[in-house]
């Protein structure tokens, strides 16, 4: 995700970017140590075989002990197969990447299909970058600077010192400007890079506070830096694959990770990053640091997709490919064949799956609570009996939808806190799948193209979960 090395840590994945959306709740999976999940936890209420699941999964990616498996979350409709999702990207160490993605997208970007599995699947692999630089630390003593009458050229000289030591530097023309600009003075504790002779103020020195001249209202003392003035620091930086590859391509460039317009990666770039990957490796300067790929509506990818990332699976840098989906037994895309989620057998067998159930009555309420905490909405106890009550009638992402709308109708009456009117109201005004599909049975005649379908049991069944 982020150049060299160093600049491109600061480049933020997407995916992280955090709003008030439909899993802001969700912080984590709500486990305790031992992998139990605790009743609420984290934002997360309930499914607990499925989210005791996620967390042994979750506990092997963050020990690095497996690459390239795959897991399948299966469950009806709005029983949070993306929640968990959510709830695992969240607990990961920060430099763990985890990439999301819609089965869908793959057909909608300016890229083959394979290729935009492959930018995701080297998205979420990090590589984590140790770098030694050399450092020159120390209290300045004295800045000694000469302009030459002739050519008017600066030279200098700089005395720096620790608790032990003390030692005078020459100063080219490049290392004046610098000392100018950032107005070092005598007294300043500095850092210089050896390599790019960047110099950065790190504060005033303790033993100078009680001198006034140079100090602004923001000085910071720090203490005279102890032993060697010349020594070597060790620097992490945790990049992906795909940023390295982006900023070595010489056709994109380190930019086209800002646009996020990457465009199509040439083979022999990837092969030659993953050889000096593979050197920095055994040279101890870099490690893999394996991720997550999420691949939400899988019943969307088609066999040409399937085929790909069985065989992805057995590469050996692989990342963990978690897949969701809310169908039964239906068609592969593209193909007569019939599957399990609409996904063929060879890449089932190879998966680890975890169902999601239907939640209670408690469970609902449960998570209106939260959801009304969420979206700072209050609302009394009977409105929340009888959203909760909708949300098992109707589905839990309705019921979760007419928390913001009732409260806006609340506010419309002059009232903080919303009541089973307001309810009453949107329930009303804004229809749910099974009364708006009802409707469209009984008024088939007035649209167009209208034709009788199965939908009405498909609708039924998923106003059960
Ligand atoms: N166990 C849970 N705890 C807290 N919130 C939940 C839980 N399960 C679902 N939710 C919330 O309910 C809503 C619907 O859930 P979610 O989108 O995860 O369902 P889904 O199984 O992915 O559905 P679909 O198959 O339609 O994609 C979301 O706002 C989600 O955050």
């Amino acid at each position: 995700m982020d150049v060299t090395a160093a600049k491109v840590a600061e480049v933020k994945d997407q995916t992280r970017n955090e709003r008030i959306g439909a899993h802001s709740h969700i912080r984590g999976l709500g486990l305790d140590e031992s992998l139990d999940p605790r009743n609420i936890g984290q934002g997360m209420v309930g499914q607990k075989e499925a989210r005791k699941a996620a967390g042994i999964i979750l506990n092997m990616i963050k020990e690095g002990k497996i690459a390239g498996r795959g897991i399948l979350i299966a469950g009806q409709p709005g029983t949070g197969k993306t929640a968990i999702a959510m709830g695992m990207a969240k607990s990961l160490g920060e430099d763990v990447p985890f990439t999301m993605l819609a089965g869908s997208e793959i057909f909608s970007l300016e890229m083959s299909k394979s290729e935009a599995l492959t930018q995701s699947l080297r998205r979420s692999i990090g590589v984590r970058i140790k770098e030694e630089a050399e450092i020159v630390e120390g209290e300045v003593v004295e800045i000694e600077i000469e302009k030459s009458a002739n050519s008017g050229a600066k030279t200098g000289k700089i005395t720096l010192k620790t608790t032990e030591m003390e030692t005078v530097y020459d100063l080219g023309n490049k290392m004046i400007e610098a000392i100018q600009k950032e107005k070092i003075v005598a007294g300043d504790v500095i850092t210089i890079d050896k390599a790019s002779g960047r110099i950065s103020k790190t504060g005033r020195s303790f033993a100078r506070a009680s001198e006034f001249d140079a100090m602004g209202p923001q000085t910071r003392f720090v203490q005279c830096p102890e032993g060697e003035i010349e020594k070597r620091k060790e620097v992490v930086h945790t990049v992906t694959l795909h940023e390295i590859d982006v900023i070595n391509s010489r056709s994109q460039g380190f930019l086209a990770l800002f646009s996020g317009d990457t465009g199509e990666i040439k083979q022999e770039v990837r092969d030659q990053m993953d050889q000096k990957v593979a050197e920095w490796r055994e040279e101890g300067k870099a490690e893999i640091v394996p991720g997550v790929l999420f691949i939400d509506e899988v019943h969307m990818l088609d066999m040409e997709c399937f085929s790909f990332l069985n065989r992805a699976l057995e590469s050996e840098t692989a990342p963990i490919i978690i897949l969701a989906t809310n169908r039964g037994i239906t068609n592969i895309r593209g193909t007569n064949y019939k599957g399990p989620h609409g996904m063929p057998l060879d890449l089932l067998d190879r998966l680890l799956i975890i169902t999601t159930q239907p939640y209670t009555e408690k469970e609902i309420r449960q998570i209106i609570d939260i959801r009304c905490e969420e979206e700072d909405v209050e609302m009394n106890d009977e409105a929340k009996e009888a959203l909760t009550t909708i949300g098992e009638q109707t589905t839990l992402r309705y019921a979760i939808q007419l928390i913001t709308t009732s409260s806006l109708v609340a506010a419309k009456r002059k009232s903080q806190e919303v009541d089973v009117v307001d309810i009453r109201k949107v329930y009303s005004m804004f229809m749910d799948l099974k009364r708006s599909t009802e409707y469209l049975i009984n008024h088939q005649k007035d649209y167009l193209y209208s034709e009788e379908t199965n939908v009405t049991k498909q609708v039924e069944q998923m106003s059960l979960e």
